[in-house]
């Protein structure tokens, strides 16, 4: 399988803040879900992808090509969380705008998006725009293009949960093409666990996992122990460990094995937050 977006140690330093050595790959035909908590890195990652912001480090490729590459501009649909460069315009001369910018533009997919689909107002100005309907507009603008591969940081936030699942199907109809590909930001992990193939977890700027979805909920489990069943657990076998007032909770990797291993204890399945969780405010090692 080709890879649609391949990041190497990249790095990136703020007075305040560094991304470290920042990989991750995304095959093509599958979205990676890109979680992380407030401030990790998230946007900063995606504005080095974009060349947005310069590399301190290391090296991106996109579709094949260096990102620095000026072409990629019309093979990438991009949605950021914020964006007020079109207020002022309605959906119309967006459009008209639109077609100068993209040599594959198709403006009746735009249209039939942004009327049939999600019943945007023509005249309105865009700074009049709910948000779910800027998060609309920018969507229908991201797959009016021919993109290959959609950058979306945080695309479904402020959305109602009808929309949201309407939204979610749209992106598993884009990657239906084999040659399309998805890096979808959200703090939504019911989104992330309903559609990524694969996950990437950063953290206060470095990246802590980047594993397949099955791998990662199929493999991993929590054991819920008393503090004196915790002190029984070999070490190595503990990825992550959160202590309680009177229990502990322990990421482990080979659920079934560990579940042989330690019988008497509880093993639950992770959600996605489960495991941020773990890993934020509890004792780790990286894996
Ligand atoms: N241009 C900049 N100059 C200095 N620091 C910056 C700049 N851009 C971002 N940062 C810092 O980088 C850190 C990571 O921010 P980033 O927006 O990438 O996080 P995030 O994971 O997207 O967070 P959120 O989920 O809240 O959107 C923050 O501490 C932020 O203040």
């Amino acid at each position: 399988m080709e890879q649609s977006l391949i990041i190497k140690n990249v790095n990136k330093i703020f007075p305040q803040f560094t991304l470290q050595n920042i990989h991750m790959e995304v095959p093509e035909g599958t979205i990676m879900g890109f979680v992380g908590e407030n401030g990790a890195g998230k946007t900063t990652t995606i504005q080095c992808i974009l060349n947005l912001l310069k590399l301190d480090d290391g090296e991106i490729e996109v579709l094949g090509r260096k990102h620095t590459d000026p072409v990629l501009k019309d093979d990438i649909g991009v949605v950021f969380d914020e964006n007020n460069y079109f207020d002022t315009m309605n959906i119309q001369q967006i459009n008209k705008m639109m077609l100068k910018i993209y040599k594959n533009w198709h403006a009746d997919e735009f249209f039939e998006m942004c009327h049939s689909r999600f019943a945007l107002p023509e005249d309105k100005l865009i700074k009049d725009f709910s948000r779910g309907m800027h998060m609309k507009l920018a969507i229908a603008m991201a797959l009016s293009h021919e993109a290959k591969l959609l950058i979306l940081d945080e695309p479904t936030s402020g959305l109602d949960p009808v929309t949201r699942d309407e939204i979610l199907d749209i992106f598993l109809d884009f990657v239906q093409d084999e040659h399309h590909s998805i890096l979808l930001s959200s703090h939504i992990s019911t989104d992330i666990e309903k559609i990524a193939d694969y996950i990437t977890y950063i953290h206060e700027g470095s990246v802590i996992f980047s594993k397949s979805k099955d791998e990662l909920l199929e493999n991993f489990g929590i054991m819920r122990c008393s503090k004196n069943q915790a002190s029984l657990i070999d070490e190595e076998d503990i990825i992550a460990k959160l202590e309680h007032d009177y229990s502990v909770d322990i990421l482990v990797d080979h659920k079934n094995k560990m579940e042989k291993k330690y019988k008497d204890i509880i093993m639950d399945k992770p959600s996605i937050d489960d495991i941020m969780l773990l890993y934020a405010k509890g004792e780790r090692k990286v894996c």
